[in-house]
């Protein structure tokens, strides 16, 4: 049988007030003297999309792009500008405990002076859940995560990888549909990285929760994911297409088929950032006016060199995609 549609996102569009925003810039910063005046430009317009009960969907797109805003929007804290989204053929209208959190700094989303089980603990105690059941609930997921025999530590007896595992756990305990993660793998060493990313996936088989995952890495959203949406750069940036990652799960990234895949994706991101800028530069040549100061030239661009490429990737993930598949 066909999964049912769990997410829906029609025409969905953000602005954000850039306009009172710009009144905290500081005279003489650059952000101040380079403003000129466009408080109205859409961060992220008409976006589309439609996601599967229990699909693992990625996230893909430059620096600022939106993507953040877009889960913000689907996980209820931020609202839209225009559009739809609707969870289950319901609007969204705020927060839900259908949909669970995970940010990408473990530190300031779990509390220091509670224990590792308090804090997975923590949201059913606010939804007046009884003692004997959260306790179970939190026990069980941390499980799930490989927490057993770390109930009773406090956060600053934990590694990185373990906090992020508090933060998953507290997610899973409250059994949440979908699960909302913003690069929560992003502040981690390689080698914890890899493990997080194989427990994630053996999570969402076991449970079979619809998971929505933003990365900037290009090998992990391969690895992970099972359709990977790239988006074009903001202002007015959208979703522009959608890879089927055709590999079944354990994924080998060093497979040669998979290594191709990761340059396909690439070569996609960096078309949808290249096009997306020549379209605002055209856009901008039109209008007669020129935003934020210097306007970049695409022909002075390192030979190689793809615009956008540096806000997309950091050192250690050009070098990695390099030795993968460039
Ligand atoms: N509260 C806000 N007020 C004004 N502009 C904002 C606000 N929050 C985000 N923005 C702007 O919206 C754009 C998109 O931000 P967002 O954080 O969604 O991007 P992102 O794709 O998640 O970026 P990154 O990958 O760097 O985390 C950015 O230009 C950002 O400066």
């Amino acid at each position: 049988m066909a999964a049912s549609t769990k997410i829906k996102i029609v025409n969905v569009s953000k602005k954000y007030d850039v306009e009172n925003k710009a009144l905290l810039f500081t005279k003489g910063n650059s952000a101040h003297d380079n403003f000129v005046g466009r408080e109205t430009a859409y961060v992220l317009r008409n976006v589309n999309l439609e996601i599967k009960e229990g699909e693992f969907r990625i996230f893909l797109g430059a620096s600022g792009c939106g993507k953040t805003t877009l889960l913000n929007i689907i996980a209820g804290f931020l609202h839209k500008t225009d559009g739809s989204v609707k969870l289950d053929d319901k609007e969204i209208h705020g927060p839900g405990a259908e949909r669970g959190v995970v940010f990408q700094n473990a530190d300031s989303a779990i509390f220091p002076w509670l224990t590792v089980q308090k804090n997975v603990e923590y949201g059913l105690r606010m939804r007046g859940v009884k003692r004997a059941e959260r306790r179970k609930a939190a026990l069980e997921a941390l499980d799930l995560v490989g927490l057993k025999g770390h109930e009773q530590k406090y956060p600053d007896e934990l590694s990185g990888g373990m906090k992020q595992r508090v933060q998953i756990a507290r997610s899973i305990a409250a059994n949440p549909e979908v699960l909302i993660m913003d690069e929560p793998f992003g502040a981690l060493d390689a080698q914890t990285r890899r493990t997080l990313q194989d427990e994630l996936i053996s999570i969402w088989k076991k449970t079979g929760k619809t998971i929505l995952f933003v990365t900037h890495d290009i090998a992990e959203a391969v690895y992970l994911g099972e359709k990977i949406s790239i988006f074009s750069v903001a202002p007015d940036a959208s979703i522009v297409e959608t890879l089927d990652v055709p590999y079944l799960y354990p994924r080998d990234i060093n497979n040669t088929k998979i290594g191709d895949f990761v340059k396909l994706t690439t070569e996609k991101l960096e078309d949808a950032i290249r096009s997306s800028r020549e379209a605002h530069r055209k856009a901008e040549l039109e209008r007669g006016i020129r935003i934020g100061g210097e306007t970049e030239n695409l022909n002075e661009k390192k030979a190689g060199e793809t615009p956008g490429y540096d806000s997309v990737y950091t050192t250690s993930e050009k070098e990695q995609r390099r030795s993968i598949a460039v």
